[in-house]
């Protein structure tokens, strides 16, 4: 059945749908013909089309009247990762997400899409072509991780198909596209400050950099595949590109798309991982003087020096996943996307 048939007179609530990932959902729902309801701590655009309901998530009072006659919420609300509160993660990703669940099932929503992560399973060490039952890392690699482990736990195991309650996880790696305020605002930072001299490593590590239409797409179709007795009831997927890139070629084109040079000398991982832990303790110690929040933490060399791509093998078999942008395509319309950030040709 031709997907705008299936979701005729749909209406679905998208919780953080303020963000970057969260507008993105907005926009392709309304095109697919959904009523659609935000539902986020702050208002950051204006639609007609939408309604809007400003409340936290971990209220859940604040949340019923935003999931009134509603067929499918997707949770795609968190914390920002940087900000690397651990009390804010706790509350919000776990005791929040809890509070989503009760809501939905107390307004009668029978679907609920998690936005979970890649990086439930990633530990800081190589993942090649990782499947969905790789097990959750033991040792995450931040707060954010570790609360988005909890999170997904708590929305799998809610699956509940004798009450008609059916919940799936999303779980995409490495989310870009227009309006990100985090992967290329933050790499143009750095280039600015002259720290992207470096590659991390010997430069050929892969990993997954997914568009947000694809990631979009993704739930989309999650959602209209979630019902009683699918593949999706109760688990997660992994949503990419399906195309690895090496890191820094990656890096190294939207630099240079941006009219910024691309790094060009190699530090060893170990050396620039046991740097930034020490930067990282340094201004820790600091931290009652003076708070500074460091481009070049522990966390970020990880991710920037060892392979983490992921299979999306089971999206494809069970929801008839295909990512719809290529990432070249993506790669340009992002660059696109960003001319105040694009450097002066002197
Ligand atoms: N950006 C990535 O690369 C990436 C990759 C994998 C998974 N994810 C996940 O995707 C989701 C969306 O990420 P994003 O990049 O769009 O983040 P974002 O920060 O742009 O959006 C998050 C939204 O959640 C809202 N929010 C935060 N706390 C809230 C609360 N207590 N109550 C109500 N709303 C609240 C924010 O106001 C914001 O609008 C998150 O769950 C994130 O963990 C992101
Ligand atoms: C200064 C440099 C060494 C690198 C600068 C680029 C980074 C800002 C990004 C490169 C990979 C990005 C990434 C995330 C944040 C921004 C980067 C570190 C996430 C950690 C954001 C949260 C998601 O859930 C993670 C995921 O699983 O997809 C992202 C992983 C990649």
């Amino acid at each position: 059945m031709a997907t705008h048939l299936r979701s005729a007179g749909k209406k679905c609530t998208v919780i953080g749908g303020s963000g970057f990932l969260g507008q993105h959902m907005v926009e392709q729902l309304l095109k697919k013909g959904y009523t659609v309801n935000v539902f986020d701590i702050q208002k950051r655009f204006d639609n007609d089309r939408v309604q809007f309901f400003l409340g936290d998530l971990c209220d859940k009072e604040a949340l019923l009247p935003a999931l009134q006659g509603v067929s499918v919420a997707f949770h795609c609300a968190s914390p920002a990762p940087s900000s690397d509160n651990r009390e804010l993660f706790y509350k919000v990703n776990f005791m929040g997400t809890k509070a989503v669940v009760e809501a939905c099932k107390e307004a009668g929503v029978q679907k609920l899409v998690l936005t979970s992560s890649a990086s439930v399973v990633f530990e800081g060490t190589d993942i090649k072509n990782g499947s969905e039952d790789l097990p959750y890392a033991k040792n995450p690699i931040d707060y954010y991780t570790e609360t988005k482990i909890l999170q997904e736990k708590e929305v799998l195991s809610a699956n509940d198909p004798d009450n008609n309650f059916f919940t799936t996880a999303i779980r995409p790696h490495g989310i870009f596209g227009p309006r990100d305020p985090q992967l290329v605002p933050i790499l143009v930072q750095a280039a600015k400050s002259g720290k992207m001299k470096f590659i991390i490593g010997d430069g050929k590590n892969l990993v997954d950099f997914t568009y947000v239409e694809n990631v979009v797409h993704g739930h989309i179709l999650a959602a209209e595949n979630l019902q009683k007795d699918s593949a999706l009831c109760g688990k997660a997927f992994h949503i990419t590109n399906d195309e690895p890139v090496p890191f820094w070629a990656f890096m190294s084109r939207i630099l240079t798309g941006l009219n910024y040079d691309p790094p060009k000398y190699h530090i060893p991982y170990w050396l620039a991982y046991y740097l930034a832990l020490f930067l990282s303790l340094a201004l820790w110690l600091l931290s009652p003087l003076v708070t500074i929040k460091p481009t070049f933490t522990p966390m970020r060399v990880a991710l920037a020096g060892t392979f983490h791509y992921y299979s999306c093998e089971r999206a494809k078999r069970d929801m008839g996943y295909k990512p719809v942008v290529s990432l070249d395509e993506a790669i340009d319309r992002t660059l696109q996307s960003y001319p105040h950030l694009r450097r002066a040709k002197a």
